[in-house]
């Protein structure tokens, strides 16, 4: 039992060593994380600033992580893709911009979040 445990919270610990690894490279290697990173901290700022509820709030703050989320999983694909071939070939293309594209879905979710809490 006391095995067990030990070796999941192991297994836990390794997942989070590769998450941070993940996320350092990317932030290393990746402007656009970089930028989401930075518009994310002013729309973080401002939903503290104006007077939202907890829920806008926290609507806004989660959608600006998912947003993160997107980025991270565009890298993966771009990563994978460049990793399998950098030859031109017309399924990298649409795999790197349906990529590109849940990033800039995500964004607009976050966009359309802020257009309705501010319009009321
Ligand atoms: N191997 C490939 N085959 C076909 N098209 C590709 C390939 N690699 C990239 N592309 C396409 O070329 C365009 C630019 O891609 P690229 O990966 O250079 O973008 P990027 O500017 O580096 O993107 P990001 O700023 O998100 O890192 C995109 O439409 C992409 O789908």
């Amino acid at each position: 039992m006391i095995g067990r445990l030990l070796a999941e919270l192991a297994r836990l610990r390794n997942t989070a060593t590769w998450s941070w690894e993940g996320w350092a490279a990317s932030w290393r290697n990746e402007k656009s994380l970089r930028q989401w990173f930075a518009v994310n901290i002013a729309s973080a700022a401002l939903a503290f600033t104006l007077d939202l509820t907890p829920g806008e709030r926290g609507l806004i703050l989660a959608l600006g992580v998912l947003l993160l989320a997107a980025e991270l999983m565009n890298t993966a694909v771009e990563e994978v893709v460049d990793y399998i071939s950098t030859d031109h070939d017309p399924r990298a293309k649409r795999a790197k911009d349906a990529a590109s594209a849940a990033v800039a879905v995500t964004a607009i979710a976050g966009g359309l979040a802020w257009l309705m809490i501010l319009l009321g």
